[in-house]
């Protein structure tokens, strides 16, 4: 194929298009044409959110960007044409030598001695030609979704109707990532706009085309192809080297500075806050003018929208429902966290400081749990948005400079505290400070003065705003107080439940529905927790101290349940088998709770007695494949010795049952 392409243009490709060698490039020539290629990279890089519009635009406009130096994406607009224009030249004269010698044989006959050669030659060179005109003008021009592309591109709306009545879906995409309405949008064609909008082409699609290096890397498609297929099938107005990942219709309507159809996207449900791969809105590529005013408006007015939906949401399905899908037990945390949270979304808090919470309870209760599902509510993006500091690594004075990093001259100073690099990518995050007995008194002033001010300064001397970000400290400091307090309220509700039941009353109190009394958390708690942070301003600033209780007995039958359902699914998908179970395994292995350790002594006590057994089997090859299996407590005289068992059974097809002989020693139930 490169046999076709002109060596000076081949040189010229290579030493532009490959990033290895563009980076040679620039580094080593000093000229207009590399300072060009540096100012590009940087401006495509940019973030909106410090830019200003102007300047995103001109990274991504070429014809924006080309009195800044000289543009790269300029110079292969200029060659492309040539380049295909070369290819069709070459294409018609092979084609004109190849008619001719069909329609006349005497002239290959009548050629001398030298003529099978060079008619060898003639023949191999047009393969060769052909086969890079065919593979460089692909356009699959054939295909009716390629006809849409080009009809939406030559504003031919009647086709564009046709072709979707013929049953092209209104979202096809261009084999390089852009969809129809892309291409109506960037080069103003309303009237098709218009109508693929009515046929259901999705105004918030995003481009999968990044720029003409990292597609024709990921497609493995040559660059100059890409090049030429998005200028000539897109458009040749944008730069090549600015990424449009993400771009939707309504990014490439505000490139193209068309107010008409930016507000047919807008009343057609287009997104004005969504962002394209580098985390810019629309917005931030529109010029000074009618679009950008256009914009601001929607994007106000979806904001306001945004805000009644979620509210409408939040409505259907409360805070608390949607924690309780993944918290058993611990109603009283529950409700407390779920309430604070709804006070600060309806706007009845004060906004000058953040929400500080602190949860206690023994451990394996589900205090990080809560935690973690209070960050996914809140937040799309769970890696950014969940912040997890381990306090028992700030244990030293010196820590505190791992906590926020060091100051200027100190070693680590460029690295930067952990605390502050995490709020600084997320402000508004939720950060779990566990263990946070174990910091040291001075990593406490940090935090205060966090939870005082909303803000952090950290080593480098830059302050992070975080006044909407929600702290939770965990701590295990009077959790034997707790547990002790909750089980005897346990006790007394059940004690007082079953005089009701015997006295016929109708309000019958649950047992696992408890508070814990106000005067138990001034007399016994507080004085503990002043002990051990000896702060009174550190616990004023605490909006919430919030109870994790032991689990009773309806809870543990939810946890093991919950535990064997974790197990059965794996047992599904990777050996194909059937676990089954009833009411007495729950109750056997339920005995295994250890009040120490909470929901993971049950995850211990399922994987020691099931999960051990059911591996063993597997080894000694007694599971058919396809098998259904059931576990049961076995107590044919076990009972005197006070210690069912839990055996394997493979339930037949006429619902008999066999029990597996697991032989010692890896059956841990013998
Ligand atoms: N109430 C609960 N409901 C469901 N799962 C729970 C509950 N409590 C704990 N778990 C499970 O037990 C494991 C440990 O829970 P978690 O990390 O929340 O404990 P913790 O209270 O933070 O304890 P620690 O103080 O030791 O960190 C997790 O896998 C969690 O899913």
């Amino acid at each position: 194929m490169l046999s076709s392409v002109p060596t000076r243009l081949l040189t010229r490709r290579s030493r532009s298009l490959s990033p290895c060698s563009r980076v040679l490039q620039t580094s080593a020539s000093s000229g207009a044409a590399s300072q060009g290629i540096r100012e590009t990279s940087a401006e495509s890089n940019r973030n909106p959110i410090v830019s200003t519009s102007r300047v995103s635009r001109r990274g991504i406009l070429s014809e924006e960007t080309a009195g800044t130096g000289v543009n790269p994406s300029v110079q292969y607009h200029h060659l492309a044409p040539r380049w295909l224009s070369s290819l069709e030249n070459r294409r018609n004269s092979w084609a004109a030598l190849a008619n001719r010698g069909r329609n006349n044989n005497q002239y290959w006959e009548k050629s001398g001695a030298g003529g099978g050669a060079s008619r060898a030659g003639l023949a191999s060179a047009g393969v060769l030609s052909a086969a890079a005109v065919a593979f460089c003008l692909r356009k699959d021009s054939d295909s009716k979704g390629d006809a849409l592309l080009e009809a939406a591109r030559t504003n031919n709306s009647q086709d564009v109707a046709r072709l979707i009545k013929e049953g092209v879906a209104p979202n096809h995409r261009h084999r390089l990532g852009w969809t129809a309405l892309m291409v109506a949008a960037m080069n103003r064609q309303h009237s098709v706009v218009k109508v693929l909008l009515e046929a259901g082409a999705d105004p918030n699609a995003g481009d999968e085309f990044s720029n003409v290096y990292d597609t024709s890397r990921e497609k493995g498609i040559h660059s100059l192809e890409v090049l030429v297929s998005r200028e000539d099938e897109f458009s040749s107005r944008l730069s090549s080297r600015a990424s449009f990942r993400g771009c939707t219709a309504l990014h490439y309507a505000t490139l193209a500075d068309d107010p008409h159809a930016v507000r047919t996207l807008l009343e057609a449900g287009a997104n004005p806050l969504q962002t394209n791969g580098l985390g810019h809105t629309p917005r931030a590529y529109a010029k000074e003018g009618e679009v950008s005013t256009v914009l601001q408006e929607w994007e106000g007015k979806f904001k306001e929208l945004q805000a009644q939906r979620e509210a409408a949401e939040r409505r259907r399905f409360p805070l608390e429902r949607r924690l309780k899908e993944h918290i058993i037990g611990q109603e009283g945390a529950i409700n407390t966290v779920a309430s604070a949270i709804r006070r600060k979304e309806n706007g009845w808090y004060d906004e000058e400081h953040p929400l500080v919470f602190l949860f206690l309870g023994s451990s394996g209760i589900g205090k990080t749990e809560l935690a973690k599902q209070v960050a996914r509510y809140m937040h799309k993006d769970i890696k950014k948005g969940f912040i997890r500091m381990d306090m028992s690594e700030f244990q030293e004075k010196h820590e505190v400079a791992k906590f926020i990093g060091s100051p200027p001259g100190y070693v680590g100073h460029e690295e930067g505290g952990q605390l502050t690099k995490l709020l600084r990518a997320c402000p508004n995050a939720v950060v779990l400070f566990d263990e946070v007995d174990k910091a040291h008194p001075d990593v406490l002033t940090i935090m205060l003065q966090l939870f005082d001010e909303g803000r952090l300064t950290d080593g480098k001397g830059k302050t992070i705003e975080c006044k909407d970000a929600i702290f939770i400290m965990t701590s295990n400091v009077a959790s034997e107080e707790i547990a002790q307090h909750g089980l005897q309220l346990r006790q007394e509700a059940e004690a007082i439940s079953r005089r009701k039941l015997a006295d016929n009353l109708e309000d019958v109190q649950k047992s696992d529905d408890i508070k814990i009394s106000r005067q138990f958390k001034e007399t016994v708690i507080r004085p503990i927790l002043k002990a051990h942070f000896r702060r009174d301003e550190f616990l004023g600033r605490i909006n919430e101290i919030v109870y994790f209780l032991p689990f009773c007995h309806s809870e543990l039958l939810q946890l093991v349940s919950k535990e064997l359902s974790f197990w059965a699914k794996k047992a599904k998908q990777r050996h194909d088998i059937t676990l089954q179970w009833d009411r007495p395994v729950l109750d056997l292995l339920a005995g295994g709770y250890n009040l120490h350790y909470g929901a993971r002594s049950i995850k211990h006590e399922v994987e020691r007695r099931v999960v051990n057994q059911l591996a063993a089997a597997y080894e000694q090859e007694l599971l058919p494949k396809g098998c259904t299996l059931r576990l049961c407590v076995q107590s044919d005289g076990q009972e005197e010795r006070g210690a069912p068992s839990l055996r394997l059974e493979v339930v037949g097809e006429d619902s008999s049952s066999r029990t597996l002989d697991i032989r010692p020693p890896l059956n841990p139930e013998h």
